[in-house]
């Protein structure tokens, strides 16, 4: 990242700036119900604002899938931006075109314009050269601050850039940097904690860690794989049959490394997957048939605080249980107050570990909480991220 040119880097006194943010928030009832995501973009838009420049803000919400859907405009947005900022942010109800050309002809200095949800044109996420064209021909500059979508190839976070001068904003700049640091000259010990339950989009992360911690805790339903890898029995939990022999490889890959491989000891099976589940506290060679492992037991949420709490940095992505029961969701508490108590620098990746975190309401001890769930993941899996790499060198 150290090579991109930053939001610092480039003359935008006065200039038009086409911003892409990820404004993808949850909403409910048209209000914004989680604001983290626009909170975290202010701080460029405030330094935009106080250079003088117009201010042309992009966004994508949800799939809509190339055409304009009612409930995913972004004018709840807009009123949440006006409401945090305390200044009027005008929205238009298309991307580009006639009417986006009126509202930035009467656009002065330090005025802030939010475009519509830019996924109701096919050619977004086609990135079709047309629509980069378009977005780029509305703007003298381009700074993509959309951390959460860096993992998307689509026309307003990389074909754009092909066009006019493309910087990073504070927040890619902020996500990069600190991922970026943890990853490639981490304090030691360095910890890596892996859960939640897509096991095919985590085992490259996996791998790629093992190559970098000194500990890799596994938890979630995804330990399950590995526990099988084992040669235990895992009953009705979470299984993917053809990760096995990854599994197997990892662990030895890990052993030969010297790094500290965690599995769960003992966990908490449920013959239900709810909150009215039967339940019991089992060691990992002990899972019964017919019972589902829905959480880490408490020997595991023991063990697991110990080693956060002697960690000089620790990254968290993904839950260590099915923490949205109540029934299974010690675990995950646990893991989140060792993070909140621990000296070390912690991390979180985004996605249900930050919603996590939040829920549980350890996020104000958190020193990084990333605003990206799948793009936080590809470049810790060390894939190169579409959004930065069209970015212009220093
Ligand atoms: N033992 C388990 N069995 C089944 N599902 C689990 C288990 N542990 C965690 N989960 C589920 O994993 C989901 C999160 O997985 P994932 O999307 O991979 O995490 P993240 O969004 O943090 O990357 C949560 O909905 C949680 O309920
Ligand atoms: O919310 C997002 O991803 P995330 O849930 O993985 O953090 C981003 O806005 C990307 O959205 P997308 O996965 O629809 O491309």
């Amino acid at each position: 990242m150290n090579e991109k040119k930053s939001i610092q880097n480039v003359d935008v006194k006065g200039k038009k700036v086409f911003c892409r943010v990820d404004f993808n928030v949850p909403m409910q009832d048209g209000e914004v119900t989680d604001d983290t995501r626009i909170r975290a973009a202010i701080p460029t838009i405030q330094y935009l604002i106080e250079q003088g420049a117009k201010v042309i803000l992009a966004s994508h919400l949800g799939r809509p899938k190339g055409e304009a859907v009612e409930e995913l405009r972004l004018d709840p947005v807009a009123k949440r931006l006006s409401n945090l900022m305390d200044r009027t942010v005008t929205k238009t109800d298309e991307a580009y075109g006639s009417e986006v050309d009126e509202a930035i002809s009467q656009m002065e200095s330090g005025d802030v314009l939010l475009l519509e949800n830019v996924r109701f044109y096919p050619g977004e996420e086609k990135n079709d050269a047309e629509l980069a064209k378009q977005f780029a021909n509305l703007a003298d500059v381009y700074v993509n601050d959309a951390f959460g979508a860096a993992h998307r190839a689509h026309a307003s976070t990389e074909g754009i850039a092909h066009h006019i001068p493309a910087v990073a904003g504070y927040l890619m700049e902020k996500e990069l940097r600190v991922l970026g640091n943890a990853l490639q000259d981490p304090d030691r010990p360095f910890t890596a904690i892996i859960g939640g339950a897509k096991v095919k989009d985590k085992i490259g992360v996996i791998d790629n860690l093992i190559d970098k911690v000194d500990n890799l805790i596994i938890g979630g339903g995804l330990a399950y794989t590995f526990v099988k890898a084992q040669g235990y029995e895992i009953g009705k939990s979470l299984l993917e049959e053809d990760k096995i022999e990854t599994a197997k490889e990892y662990m030895k890959k890990a052993e030969e490394k010297g790094v500290n491989f965690v599995m769960p000891v003992d966990v908490i099976v449920g013959d239900d997957f709810s909150n009215d589940a039967n339940t019991q506290t089992v060691d990992i060679n002990s899972i019964p048939a017919d019972w589902e492992a829905m959480d880490i037991g408490p020997k595991s949420i023991e063990k697991y605080s110990d080693i956060v709490k002697n960690s000089k940095l620790i990254i968290w992505n993904g839950p260590m249980g099915v923490f949205e029961l109540e029934t299974f969701a010690n675990g995950t508490k646990g893991v989140a107050e060792a993070l909140g108590q621990t000296e070390g620098y912690t991390v979180i990746g985004g996605g249900d570990s930050a919603a996590a975190v939040e829920k549980f309401g350890y996020s104000d001890q958190m020193d990084h909480m990333s605003t990206g769930g799948g793009a936080s993941l590809e470049f810790m899996e060390g894939k190169d991220l579409p959004g930065v790499v069209a970015l212009n060198d220093k």
